[in-house]
C-alpha cells in the first residue's frame, strides 16, 4: 500500500502512521496540506492519507472536518491517538530565549503553546507553518527569516537542530487523534469496540432541529464521543454537524440511529466504521443490544405472520 500524511517527515500525523502495525515497511508519501493528502487519495495515486482530526485541547481540525465532509466520500478506516509534547528549536547563532523575534508552527501547536511562549518569551511573533516539522526544518536554511520552531521531539532526534527548551506545552498530557483514510470500499469487521464517523446536514432550521437529531441516538442507546457544527459555507446560520459514534454500522442500533437521523435531515454522509483506539466509554444499554433487537423483529415478524394468518 501507498501512504500519505501531513509532511515532511517529523510530523505528528507520520508519527501516527507509524503507529499502525505494518506501515514503516509500506511506501509513504509526504503531502504539504491535509487538502493535498485528501485529493491524493481521491485521486487514486495513493491508498490512504493519515490526517488529523481533533485535539484533546485546540478541538477539532477543521481542515480535516470540512474535506472529508464535501467533494467525493471518502472512508475512515482506522485512527490513530498520539500523546503530544512541544520542543522549542532554534536556529544556528540563537543561544537564549531573549533571542527569539519569531516562531514558526502549524496553528494548532501554536495554540497549544503559546501560554507558555508569552510567559516566557514576551512579545515573540507567530509563524504560521504547513505543519510543525515544515516550521522546524525551515530553521536549516541559511535564509531562514525566523528564529525558532515548535515541534515534535522526533524533529530533534533526526537532524543536527538544536532543543532549548522542552514540554514547552501549556497543558501536560494532551493528545490528538488522527483517522487513517481510503477511498469507500470494504468496511473493517466489528471488532466489539468500534467507532463510527457521520456528517448530518439538516433539512431546516427549526425549534428543536438538533434535540432531535441527538434523540435518534439517545433513544438507541449510542453514545455520541464528539459532535461539533461546521459551517456548510452556504451562508451564515447554514451549518453540518460532524460526529463519531460508538458502535459499529453492522450493530442494529448504530443502523437504526443512522436511518433515523437519514430520515429526519436532508443528508447523511457515512464516513466509516473502524476500531476504537481505546476502550468505548459507555456500555450498550440492554434494550439497544443486538439481541434485543433480534427478539424486537423476530416478535413483529410473527405478529405480522399471524395477522397474514399464516401462524
Ligand atoms: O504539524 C504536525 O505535526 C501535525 O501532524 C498536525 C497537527 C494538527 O493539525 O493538530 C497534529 C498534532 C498537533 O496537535 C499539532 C499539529
Amino acid at each position: 500500500m501507498t501512504f500519505t500524511f501531513l509532511g515532511p517527515a517529523g510530523t505528528f500525523c507520520e508519527q501516527a502512521l507509524l503507529s499502525l502495525p505494518g506501515t514503516e515497511a509500506e511506501e509513504r508519501v509526504p503531502a504539504v496540506s491535509v487538502d493535498s493528502a485528501l485529493a491524493a487519495v481521491r485521486a487514486g495515486e495513493v491508498d490512504a492519507a493519515m490526517v488529523p482530526i481533533e485535539n484533546s485541547v485546540e478541538g477539532g481540525v477543521s481542515a480535516t472536518l470540512d474535506a472529508v465532509a464535501h467533494g467525493d466520500t471518502l472512508q475512515i478506516v482506522a485512527e490513530a491517538l498520539i500523546p503530544i509534547t512541544f520542543e522549542l528549536l532554534v536556529r544556528p547563532g540563537i543561544e537564549r530565549l531573549e533571542d527569539i523575534k519569531i516562531i514558526s508552527t502549524h496553528g494548532h501547536a501554536w495554540a497549544q503553546c503559546r501560554g507558555w511562549v508569552e510567559a516566557n518569551i514576551p512579545g515573540v511573533s507567530f509563524l504560521p507553518a504547513s505543519s510543525t516539522a515544515a516550521g522546524a526544518m525551515g530553521l536549516l536554511d541559511p535564509e531562514c527569516t525566523y528564529d525558532a520552531a515548535l515541534c515534535s521531539p522526533l524533529v530533534s532526534q533526526n537532524t543536527a537542530l538544536r532543543v532549548l527548551r522542552q514540554g514547552v506545552e501549556d497543558h501536560e498530557g494532551a493528545v490528538t487523534r488522527f483517522i487513517l483514510v481510503t477511498r469507500p470500499g470494504a468496511m473493517p469487521d466489528p471488532t466489539g469496540s468500534d467507532k463510527t464517523t457521520a456528517v448530518v446536514t439538516m433539512t431546516d432550521d427549526h425549534p428543536g432541529g438538533l434535540r432531535e437529531l441527538l434523540d435518534q441516538f439517545a433513544t438507541r442507546g449510542v453514545n455520541l464521543t464528539r459532535i461539533e457544527s461546521r459551517p456548510t459555507g452556504g451562508g451564515l446560520g447554514q451549518y453540518f454537524f460532524s460526529l463519531d459514534l460508538e458502535g459499529h454500522l453492522n450493530e442494529p442500533r448504530v443502523a437504526d440511529a443512522l436511518a433515523g437521523a437519514h430520515r429526519m435531515s436532508a443528508d447523511v454522509r457515512f464516513l466509516g466504521s473502524y476500531p476504537s483506539a481505546t476502550p468505548l466509554a459507555s456500555k450498550v444499554p440492554a434494550h439497544a443490544s443486538s439481541e434485543a433487537y433480534r427478539a424486537a423483529g423476530d416478535w413483529i415478524s410473527r405478529l405480522r405472520r399471524v395477522g397474514r394468518g399464516e401462524d
